[in-house]
């Protein structure tokens, strides 16, 4: 049995807390809000976020950051990318060295453009941080049903401890070395899922869904295998996998505040209604910087960016993809995987 700490009380800190109560360990989540807290304290269930999931009587709730950070062999960070360096920063007087810390969060810091692991190794430089990411709805994780993904860490000692920790008979866990790939694919992954939304309230059909979600993923690898990233990254379940459930899933914020945008609404009006946090538009800012860095073709981003910010009508910047250039389907990715980076381990 191990003692966890769970950083944030939205919907994936609760399913995670609840999946690893079932697989014998003592869990104790801490959120910055007080009536978060007082509500799980009393209901043993996230009424607004996860609703249905009943947390079990034993499980400890806090506001209290010291007590939740202190003796536990795993803390998992679970608040939404926006607020990962804020609370990171508030822990690192807390954390011993050596900490693991787990971070579940998906984004990219669009003032600095780092990656959310560097963020809290920069804020927290005593921790042994590692990432878990993949196709993996917390609605559906919180029911039981089989879900698979991948943990990522640079010790191979360190990822197989955590496969050993969330690993059970309805969430098989995957090692990998890629923390660069994972958390590209994860965070680019809801920028394709605002695309895929909008095309859905545009009214387009499964022909269009198909057409994003494989294009999103050749232009998401493109830049990540140029940043670092590993092909089989993008085509594995933190990049294809990811990428699919979140075009498709009813589940999915990104792809709800897309389909609002797609039906006319404004992305603050998007966000406004779906409540919940729609990182892609975040990860689109930063994403399309990325790719004017690295000098990589990003189209699909570059549109959801105009469409954002600039306020493009969603079905012009369709066509404006659709009349680009005539190409050879991936010759540039193909390229770029011949100089694929070697693995560590
Ligand atoms: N929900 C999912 O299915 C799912 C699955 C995989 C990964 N994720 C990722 O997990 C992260 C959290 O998502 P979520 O779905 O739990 O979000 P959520 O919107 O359900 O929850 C947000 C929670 O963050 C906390 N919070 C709010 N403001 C805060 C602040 N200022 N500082 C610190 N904490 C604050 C609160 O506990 C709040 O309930 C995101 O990066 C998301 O992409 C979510
Ligand atoms: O609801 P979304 O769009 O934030 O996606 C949640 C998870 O990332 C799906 O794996």
């Amino acid at each position: 049995m191990a003692k966890i700490g769970i950083i944030g009380a939205g919907s994936w800190g609760c399913a995670l807390a609840w999946l690893l109560h079932n697989n014998g360990n003592q869990v104790t989540v801490w959120s910055i809000m007080e009536d978060e807290v007082s509500m799980l304290k009393n209901c043993h269930e996230h009424k607004d976020k996860l609703p249905g999931v009943i947390l079990p009587k034993e499980m400890e709730f806090t506001t209290d950051l010291e007590s939740v950070a202190a003796d536990k062999d795993v803390l998992v960070l679970a608040v939404p990318s926006p607020f990962t360096r804020s609370t990171a920063g508030k822990m690192a007087p807390l954390i011993k060295e050596g900490q693991k810390i787990v971070n579940v969060a998906k984004g990219i810091e669009d003032s600095t453009l780092m990656t959310l692991s560097e963020i809290i190794e920069q804020e927290i430089p005593q921790a042994d941080v590692v990432v878990l990411s993949g196709p993996s709805h917390a609605e559906e994780v919180g029911k039981g049903i089989p879900t698979t993904i991948v943990v990522g860490a640079k010790r191979k000692d360190t990822a197989e401890y955590m496969q050993g920790l969330f690993m059970s008979q309805v969430f098989r866990v995957y090692t990998s070395s890629d923390v660069l790939g994972i958390e590209l694919g994860a965070a680019l992954k809801n920028v394709v899922a605002l695309a895929a939304g909008m095309a859905d309230g545009l009214g387009y059909g499964d022909n269009t869904k198909a057409a994003l979600i494989t294009r999103g993923i050749a232009e998401i690898a493109r830049l990540g295998i140029s940043m670092g990233g590993r092909i089989e990254t993008f085509y594995g379940l933190t990049g294809i996998g990811d990428l699919i459930v979140t075009c498709a899933s009813m589940h999915s914020r990104n792809r709800k505040a897309g389909i609002l945008i797609g039906k006319g609404a404004t992305m603050e009006e998007a966000m406004n209604q779906v409540k919940m946090v729609v990182e892609g538009v975040y990860s689109a800012k930063a994403g399309y910087a990325l790719a004017q860095k690295y000098q990589v073709n990003v189209p699909i981003i570059e549109q959801v960016n105009k469409i954002l910010f600039e306020g493009m009508p969603a079905a012009q910047a369709v066509s404006e993809l659709m009349l680009r250039d005539k190409k050879v389907e991936n010759i540039d990715l193909r390229q770029l995987y011949q100089n694929s980076v070697e693995i560590p381990w």
